[in-house]
């Protein structure tokens, strides 16, 4: 677990960060979001030591970072960014070992972590483990960044915009095998990104940051249903803020039972978004849709006029922050 307690960050008399309170639990995946220069990626840097912070405390499964010997911490920690960082005239291979090398891991390990690791992220061993970074594409060498912070088996990943410079189709492909890993590895994730599409898919605790303070956090859905202010609202979309909410919902969570006569509506399955379902009733016509389970029997109904019930009495709930 990270937890940053009354935080802040001087450099000479400029406040990047100021006064921020956080707490990222074990195996949950936090991002933090905000216009640029808001004080994203100082927050990262703080919490592997690569910058120390001027006030507050900072702890790590309950114990002041200071009191961790950087260059361990950031052992434990595995950080990727943009531009990868990794080494021009050291191979594949070479780069996603770097940490269990200097673990002094025997020879023998790292060459089995080595061709695990490149499985999982989808490089395939024998067209990958020869090539040198500028031989790869911008979405394969990211893929061996990803690979080289988790060579080591840390428990908590860092990532600063890791798909800020990629084209939007591998960006799209890049998220969701991160959130599939993630699925499955259930690391403490902080990740830094402008882009507040990339956080709702991917984070389930939000940060919104603006001017070094923190002004809203907590699950994406709480966000979207009740933005603290303007300013949040606006980041989630102003208007398009229904449709993400829609998105981040799943159509079996709204649908009501069916009564003795299954009518003949559109089919929809229950683990569909309800923003697909929406769009399906755009698409048909109508105003109610059959949802139905795996195997295509019908077990609810979607009915438009109730979802807009239903969001007329969730807009007296109270905001959380
Ligand atoms: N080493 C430094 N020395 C002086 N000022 C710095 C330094 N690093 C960052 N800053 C300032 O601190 C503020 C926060 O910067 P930071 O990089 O954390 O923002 P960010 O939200 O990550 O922005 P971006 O999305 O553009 O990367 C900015 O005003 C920046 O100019």
């Amino acid at each position: 677990m990270i937890e940053l307690n009354k935080v802040s960050k001087r450099f000479n008399e400029a406040l990047a960060v100021n006064d921020i309170s956080l707490r990222v639990e074990k195996g949950s995946f936090c991002a933090l979001v905000g216009t640029s220069g808001c004080g994203k990626s100082t927050t990262l840097r703080m919490i592997n030591r690569l910058i120390p912070h001027s006030d507050g405390e900072i702890l790590i499964d309950g114990q002041p970072i200071e009191q961790l010997d950087p260059v361990k911490l950031r052992r434990r920690i595995g950080y990727v960014i943009q531009s990868t960082g990794l080494f021009p005239h050291w191979s594949v291979a070479r780069n996603i070992a770097l940490v269990p090398r200097l673990l002094k891991w025997p020879a023998e390990k790292i060459d089995a972590r080595v061709e695990e690791l490149m499985a999982l992220l989808g490089l395939p061993f024998d067209e990958f483990v020869g090539k040198y970074p500028h031989q790869l594409s911008g979405g394969q060498a990211q893929r061996v960044g990803v690979a080289r912070a988790l060579a080591a088996d840390p428990d908590i990943l860092l990532m600063d915009e890791p798909f800020g410079a990629l084209d939007p189709l591998t960006r799209d492909k890049l998220q969701e095998e991160l959130a599939r890993l993630q699925a499955r590895l259930h690391k403490t994730v902080v990740f830094v990104t402008h882009d507040m599409d990339e956080a709702l898919k991917l984070a389930d605790h939000l940060v919104v940051m603006r001017e070094g303070r923190i002004v809203q956090q907590g699950s994406p859905l709480t966000l979207l249903r009740h933005p603290a202010d303007p300013f949040v609202e606006s980041l989630l979309g102003g208007l398009e803020r229904g449709l993400k909410q829609a998105g981040l919902t799943r159509v079996k969570e709204h649908m009501t039972s069916l009564g003795p006569q299954v009518p003949a509506h559109s089919r929809i399955p229950g683990d569909f978004t309800l923003r697909q379902g929406l769009s399906m009733m755009l698409r048909d016509h109508t105003e109610r849709l059959t949802v139905v389970d795996a195997s295509d029997v019908p077990i609810g109904e979607l009915s438009l006029r109730r979802l807009i019930k239903e969001s007329q009495s969730e807009r007296g709930t109270p905001r959380a922050g």
